[in-house]
């Protein structure tokens, strides 16, 4: 019952959106895709900003689009936040807080307080600030503080950070988080940036041309060789992880995974805290021998699952399966090596193999 189910169609002249797609209706959902691929569109369809011609959208066994239903956009409980912030420039940070406070229902279940929006965005510092006396991501934090304070049973938002500059989108982005880690609201976030859902998203729909070609969780439709988007140099896999131990000395932290374990560079964070490890192809290199004299920190012993060429002919990606012979718990890594290298090492399905981490980064 708990998911989101949209079937629609919306035809422009030179565009046609069809999707199917099923979302949890929970964490975070990434529509992601190339510019132009229907994501802003689709999110549109499910706030109903955009009526789809034809098509159904259910919401939590709520019907919001049907044949002969369509429930406006005022009447859904919803918050979008868009790519820019659309804050009243007329009024302060805490004018345009308190407006949402007004329009929101007021029979909400477990309503989302004044203080924890501001604490979670944290902008206690800014209420009194008018929009121009703010950066762009403390305007943004306040659009998101603003959405979350109409009550809203679902988060729709369309590419929040794309309007910032790398500081300012790293600024936000542990924001994001913390509204994940503390909410329990249903988020649908468009990207078209692979590091940012690798932080933030659970589930993936792929888009392209309209169409969702790919959906799933975030492990499994990352580490699919056929995944529909060329990723390039962003090929990789996300790992949810514990840190198991912190070497001092050397500023390394232990993270294990279903399967098997890796050093990295220590982040801070404490023993046992959950953590997201993001292994991209290009930094796993394939070797038939543990190699002794390597500068590499992590080799896991792996079996090949799968090999591909690559979008450069010169080049394979290669599905590894990391298994812990004990347990049976797996995860699957993704390596770009070069064809030449594949045959030379004679990679097919059921080789065993060492996978060799070079650097990894933990999210
Ligand atoms: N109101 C409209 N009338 C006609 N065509 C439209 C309209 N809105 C969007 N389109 C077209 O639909 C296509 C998909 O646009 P959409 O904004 O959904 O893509 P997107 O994946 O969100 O892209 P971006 O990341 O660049 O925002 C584009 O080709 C766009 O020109």
């Amino acid at each position: 019952m708990n998911e989101i189910l949209a079937r629609l169609r919306l035809d422009y002249p030179q565009f046609n959106l069809d999707v199917d797609v099923s979302m949890p209706g929970r964490g975070v959902t990434a529509l992601f895709g190339h510019s132009g691929s229907g994501k802003t569109s689709l999110l549109r369809c499910i706030a109903g900003l955009e009526r789809a011609g034809r098509g159904e959208l259910r919401f939590n066994g709520e019907l919001w689009q049907a044949e002969k239903v369509f429930v406006p956009p005022h009447k859904r409980p919803i918050g979008y936040v868009f790519q820019e912030a659309s804050l009243f420039s007329h009024l302060s940070a805490l004018g345009n807080l308190e407006y949402a406070v007004k329009r929101a229902p007021r029979q909400v279940e477990r309503p989302i307080a004044f203080d924890q929006a501001v604490e979670l965005l944290g902008i206690g510092g800014l209420l009194e600030r008018r929009p121009h006396q703010l950066s762009g991501g403390e305007r943004q934090r306040v659009a998101i503080a603003r959405a979350l304070l109409i009550q809203p049973r679902l988060l729709l938002m369309d590419e929040p950070l794309a309007a910032l500059d790398l500081p300012r989108k790293l600024e936000i982005l542990p924001y994001l988080e913390g509204l994940k880690r503390e909410l329990e609201l249903p988020i649908i976030y468009v990207s078209h940036a692979a590091d940012e859902v690798a932080r933030l998203a659970d589930y993936l729909v792929a888009m392209e041309d309209g169409r969702a070609v790919a959906t799933g969780t975030l492990a499994d439709t990352l580490s699919r060789l056929d995944f529909p988007l060329h990723l390039g140099e962003e090929a990789g896999v996300v790992l949810e992880g514990m840190v198991a131990e912190r070497d001092r000395e050397w500023k390394l932290a232990r993270v294990i995974f279903d399967g098997g374990e890796v050093w990295l560079r220590d982040g801070g964070h404490a023993v046992h805290s959950e953590v997201r490890v993001r292994i991209l192809a290009r930094d796993i290199s394939l070797a038939k021998e543990r190699q002794q004299d390597s500068s590499i920190v992590n080799a896991l012993p792996a079996t090949v699952a799968q090999v591909t060429t690559d979008e450069h002919a010169g080049l394979a990606l290669v599905r590894l399966e990391v298994k812990d012979p004990q347990t049976g718990e797996c995860s699957f890594l993704v390596s770009r090596v070069t064809r030449r290298s594949a045959h030379l090492l004679g990679l097919a399905p059921g080789t065993p193999i060492w996978a060799q981490i070079k650097s990894v980064a933990v999210i």
